[in-house]
């Protein structure tokens, strides 16, 4: 596939592209197009070749003349044929050209020997080969230049069987300027028919290759707004839901369940001790741990629930749909959990406990931090009580 950068300069003489790979591609992406456009005229070709064949027979009757030219027929035809065929399953044979260019050059043969035989018709053949160059730059899908060497080709042969005729140079200029004047016509119909499919190729590449960027960029955008939405809701180090996104949520979910008539739950929890695992391990390991405390709470609660860092080593919980009697099960799971799954850190492993605060939120609760309040009071018990459990307020 070419760049974006790519230049889709169109050769002015050859009508294809002036960089190789482009050319190359192109020919790929219209091969199929291209090799069926082939076979719908070399099935033209074949039957032409063979009705004016039986026209051979009552003029040469059972002769050796009537058996070279049917055998040329013949032969011209199953190349014919072999082409048909195999250009089904080799595609690229029609773009390469020069498998049509080689059976073109065959089939003028056929005429140089006609030219000699068909006494009676001497003057048509000139004519048919004429018509023959024009057909093999309009009708048979080629390449310019091969198509051009086909028709030299047969302009070449049919000068040289005249001039073994004994015809002069009067006869042999005016032949060239005769088979010429198809070979121009014919030479730049193609030339411009080609160049016109390849600008439109060009083009097709060009608005593709526009739409992948804005694609792309579109994506980039979106990853970006993402990324921005999730740093604006979440705490950076242990990737919970900040103060703003918590708060936000849980103004949500309690109007959700005060118009269902629900209960909600809050539960305030804190890692014990963990100055210690700071003052001994190090600040890094301090943020380990708070990583694991955190991760443990989101996998283990609902995904309804809204788990947040509400500072240093201390997190909210907020459990929709939970009375408190619930709410104690659930935070008496968590505390079990994160007591029975030490920190795998790499300085060993690390026991880590929390003590928490449960309360439910009732009606005349008018802000988050009312609940809050309430719950740290459950939490300064826990704490006073000897850490490690669970407390109501
Ligand atoms: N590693 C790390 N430590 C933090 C972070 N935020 C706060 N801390 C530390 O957490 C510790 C909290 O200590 P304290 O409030 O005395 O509480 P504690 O040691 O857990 O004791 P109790 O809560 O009474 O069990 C302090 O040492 C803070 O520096 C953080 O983001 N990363």
């Amino acid at each position: 596939m070419e760049n974006t950068h790519a230049t889709y300069d169109v050769s002015p003489w050859r009508g294809e592209f002036s960089d190789p790979a482009i050319e190359r591609a192109y020919r790929k992406h219209s091969e199929v197009t291209v090799a069926r456009h082939l076979r719908r005229g070399l099935m033209v070709w074949l039957v032409l070749l063979l009705l004016f064949g039986m026209l051979d027979y009552p003029v040469l009757g059972k002769s050796a003349d009537f058996a070279l030219v049917a055998g040329l027929r013949l032969a011209t035809a199953a190349l014919l044929l072999t082409l048909f065929f195999y250009s089904k399953r080799k595609p690229s044979l029609a773009t390469d050209g020069y498998a049509v260019t080689a059976i073109e050059a065959f089939g003028f043969v056929l005429f140089f020997f006609l030219y000699f035989i068909r006494h009676d018709i001497v003057s048509w053949i000139i004519g048919v080969v004429a018509m023959l160059i024009i057909s093999l730059y309009v009708f048979i899908p080629n390449r310019v230049y091969l198509s051009t060497l086909a028709a030299a080709f047969g302009i070449g042969g049919m000068m040289f069987a005249v001039w073994l005729r004994g015809f002069g140079a009067p006869v042999l200029v005016g032949l060239l300027f005769m088979l010429s004047l198809p070979m121009v016509v014919g030479f730049f119909t193609a030339l411009r028919l080609q160049t016109v499919q390849r600008q439109e190729y060009a083009l097709f590449q060009q608005v593709s290759s526009i739409n992948r960027d804005l694609q792309n960029e579109i994506k980039q955008r979106q990853a970006l707004e993402e990324e921005l939405k999730r740093q604006a809701t979440t705490d950076p180090l242990t990737g919970l839901f900040n103060r703003r996104q918590y708060e936000m949520l849980f103004n949500r979910e309690r109007e959700r369940c005060s118009r269902q008539h629900k209960f909600i739950s809050l539960c305030v929890a804190d890692l014990d001790h963990f100055k210690r695992i700071n003052d001994t391990y190090g600040h890094d390991i301090g943020d380990l741990a708070l990583r694991h405390a955190a991760d443990l709470f989101s996998n283990l609660l609902r995904q309804s629930d809204v788990v947040g860092r509400f500072g240093g080593e201390e997190f909210v919980l907020i459990l929709p749909d939970t009375d408190l009697e619930q709410a104690v099960a659930v935070i008496s799971r968590l505390r079990q959990e994160l007591e029975s799954t030490p920190l795998a850190s790499p300085v060993g492993e690390i026991r880590l406990t929390a003590t928490f605060g449960v309360t439910q939120v009732f009606t005349g609760d008018d802000s988050i931090e009312a609940v809050i309040k309430r719950a740290d009071q459950g939490l300064y018990e826990g704490k006073g009580a000897g850490r490690n459990r669970v407390m109501t307020a």
